[in-house]
C-alpha cells in the first residue's frame, strides 16, 4: 500500500503467526531484490484492550521505528471500519472523513530531550545545529528546519546520525508557504529521501508552531501530496488525515524451513 507515494509492504499475521527474520525484511524493502518499500509493517493480534490490531514499522536496515503516519492510515483503510492500532508509540485511534480521506489520531507529540531523545538536554527550542532545528517525537524522533527543503538531500544522511541524536533522527526540512500552509521534505532515519512523511508531517506542524511559525491546524505539502494536520490544543493530539491506496496484494510463500536460502 502507500499513502502519498510513501510506500509499504503490510504483512497480516493476525490469523498464522510466522517469523519474518531480519534479511528478508531487508530483500522486501530492497527495490533489487524484492518487492521494495520505504517500511515493512507487521500485522500481529492486539495485546491492549480497545486496540483492534498491533502495527509494528521496519526501516529498509532493520531498525524498528515507534511510528508510521502513512503506514498508520493504509492500516485502517486495509481494516476499514476505524481500527484502533496498538503502535510503540500507543492507541492511535483512526476515522473515515465524510470525503473518505483516512484519518489517525497519532497522539501526543513528545517535547521533552529525553523523550525525542537527544545527547544532553537543551536551554532553547532551537538545537545547536545549523539551520537551528526544533525536535520532537511522534513515537519516533524527528529534527525540523523551517529554511528550505534543499538540507534533506544535501545532509540529511548526516544529520541522521548526528551525536545529537542516540537514535538517529528523521530530518524535516521546511519552506513556509503561509502560516497554515508548509512545503516540506524528509529525510527518513534508515530508509532516506521519501515522497512523504506522515509522522515527519505531524512532527513539522508541532515543531512550527512551537516556533510561532505555524497554525495548529496546517496543510503540509511533500512530494508525493498533501496532509491535513491538527494539532488539538484541548487535548495535545495530533490529527493527521490524507489518502491511503492500495496497490497489490500477494501471498506469502510456504514459510521457509530453518536455514533456507533468502527470498525465496
Ligand atoms: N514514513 C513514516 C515515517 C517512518 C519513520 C522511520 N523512518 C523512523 O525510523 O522513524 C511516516 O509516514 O511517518
Amino acid at each position: 500500500m502507500q499513502g502519498l507515494g510513501n510506500d509499504f509492504v503490510i504483512i497480516d499475521r493476525r490469523h498464522k503467526h510466522f517469523d519474518v527474520p531480519l534479511h528478508t525484511m531487508s530483500l522486501l524493502c530492497d527495490r533489487r531484490f524484492g518487492v521494495g518499500c520505504d517500511q515493512l509493517v507487521l500485522l500481529d493480534p492486539p495485546d491492549r484492550d480497545g486496540a483492534t490490531v498491533r502495527v509494528s514499522f521496519f526501516n529498509p536496515d532493520g531498525s524498528e521505528a515507534g511510528a508510521c503516519g502513512n503506514a498508520s492510515r493504509c492500516v485502517a483503510a486495509l481494516l476499514g471500519e476505524a481500527p484502533v492500532l496498538e503502535t510503540r508509540a500507543g492507541l492511535l485511534p483512526s476515522f473515515i472523513t465524510p470525503e473518505g480521506e483516512i484519518g489517525v489520531d497519532m497522539g501526543p507529540p513528545a517535547l521533552d530531550w529525553q523523550d525525542v531523545p537527544l545527547a544532553r538536554p537543551m536551554e532553547t527550542l532551537e538545537l545547536p545545529l545549523s539551520g537551528s532545528p526544533a525536535a520532537c517525537s511522534m513515537g519516533n524522533p524527528h529534527a525540523t528546519f523551517f529554511d528550505g527543503m534543499e538540507r534533506a538531500e544535501r545532509d540529511g544522511a548526516a544529520l541522521e546520525r548526528d551525536p545529537l541524536f542516540p537514535e538517529r533522527a528523521n530530518i524535516g526540512c521546511a519552506e513556509i508557504v503561509a502560516r497554515d500552509h508548509v512545503r516540506l521534505r524528509v529525510w527518513e532515519r534508515g530508509a532516506g529521501l521519501t515522497l512523504a512523511c506522515g509522522s515527519g508531517a505531524c512532527a513539522a506542524v508541532v515543531n512550527g508552531v512551537r516556533r510561532s511559525l505555524l497554525d495548529r491546524g496546517c496543510r503540509v505539502e511533500m512530494d508525493g501530496g498533501s496532509l491535513r494536520i491538527h494539532w488539538r490544543e484541548a487535548d495535545n493530539h495530533v490529527l493527521m488525515i490524507g489518502p491511503a491506496t492500495h496497490v497489490f496484494e500477494g501471498l506469502w510463500p510456504a514459510v521457509p524451513t530453518e536455514g533456507a536460502k533468502p527470498g525465496a
